[in-house]
């Protein structure tokens, strides 16, 4: 069991805003393929188009001799019968219990009676580890049984390929830890071919077969997991390290609103977000988000450079003082909170060394 997906120079925007483009990639079949990302990449937009639900803007998904984006619906239907989704919150009906919640899809895609449905349904669960919970509702239990019932519907249609979403999203590490076990054993068991997406960086050390990195809006990387971990590239080694030094900045989380408004104020998109004035050191004083370098570099590694100052981002504001002043200068002139002439943020006030609000 398990087909290969088959990526060629896909390419999806909504309107102006361009997820990613041109990413090719072979997801092998029946192995754990893992697509790690910065929040807003575009990791569920790229789930959602190899399943048929979002339409690409150019290139092809070949699912054996069948490319998704050009089938027609009905062949679109069948092929869809192909795949699992679990999304994040395992998108349950809250009024029907875990039972009924999970025969759902063979109540309403196949024609199986009810004694051979009860079959199938007692499978997946015990699969999952759910035996026993079949007549509670979706509010009576927890995420990751939410998690892992959400799992057993996607698997009774006995899918090719599963595609999961933020498995890990809203579950502690331990429970984030067994359900990546459940997913080890049932790739061993049914041998599918699994696409799963997350930001968790210990599920993608220990999971996947392969990994797969999307950053501004391309595929940095995508290849045998134990490539990517001992991979040079500064945006992977960032990404793996959760280190906030690095090519990895907010830009990826904007949308094209926030895009637009920065171009209107001037700003260079995706390089130079301005810092709010609220997080704006003033008068001596440190704010959410801002750190005296000493913490800051020692928690770090780094040495500071002398009379730095540096942000979340690992921004030194030394050297980007002058630039958010010249772009900020409306605010500035106001003598708002983001106004420059208060004490510089490179000397925090004395008796406080390392006062970082923000910890
Ligand atoms: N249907 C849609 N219409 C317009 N924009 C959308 C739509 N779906 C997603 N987006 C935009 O696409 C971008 C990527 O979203 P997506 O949810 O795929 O990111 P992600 O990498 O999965 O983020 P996270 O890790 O935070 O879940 C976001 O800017 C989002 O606003």
């Amino acid at each position: 069991m398990g087909v290969e997906i088959r990526v060629e120079g896909l390419t999806k925007s909504f309107g102006r805003q361009v997820i990613w483009q041109d990413v090719s990639l072979t997801i092998p079949a029946g192995e754990i393929s893992v697509l790690l990302g910065p929040s807003g990449t575009g990791k569920s937009v790229f789930l959602k188009s190899l399943v048929g639900l979002l339409k690409p803007d150019r290139g092809h998904i070949w699912i054996g001799d069948r490319d998704l984006p050009r089938l027609p619906e009905s062949q679109l239907y069948e092929t869809r019968k192909l795949f699992g989704v679990l999304f994040q919150d395992g998108a349950l009906f809250g009024s029907m219990n875990l039972f009924d919640n999970i025969a759902f899809p063979l109540r309403e895609h196949t024609r199986k009676r009810e004694s051979e449905i009860k079959n199938i349904v007692l499978e997946k669960m015990e699969m999952v580890g759910l035996l026993g919970a079949e007549h509670k509702l979706p509010g009576e239990i927890s995420g990751g049984m939410k998690k892992r019932a959400g799992l057993a519907r996607a698997l009774v249609l006995d899918p090719e390929i599963l595609l999961v979403d933020e498995p890990d999203s809203g579950l502690d590490p331990v429970r984030t830890a067994f359900l990546n076990q459940v997913f080890i054993d049932l790739n061993a068991q049914i041998g599918a071919t699994f696409l799963i997406v997350t930001h968790d960086i210990n599920t993608a050390r220990t999971l996947p077969d392969n990994i797969g990195l999307l950053y501004q809006r391309h595929l940095a990387m995508f290849g045998p997991r134990e490539m990517l971990l001992t991979s040079d590239e500064p945006v992977v080694r960032q990404f793996l390290n959760a280190s906030k030094v690095g090519p990895i900045g907010m830009s990826e989380e904007k949308d094209e609103s926030e895009l637009e408004a920065e171009a209107k104020l001037g700003h260079d998109p995706g390089k130079l977000p301005p810092i709010p004035p609220q997080q704006m050191p003033s008068n001596g004083m440190l704010r959410a988000g801002m750190h005296a370098p000493g913490a800051w570099c020692a928690a770090h590694g780094v040495t500071p450079p002398p009379g730095s100052f540096v942000d979340d981002l690992g921004r030194n504001w030394v050297e980007e003082w002058p630039r958010y002043v010249a772009s900020m200068t409306p605010v500035g002139a106001s003598g708002g909170p983001g106004a420059p002439g208060g004490r510089f943020p490179g000397s925090p006030p004395p008796g406080r060394p390392g006062a970082g609000a923000g910890y």
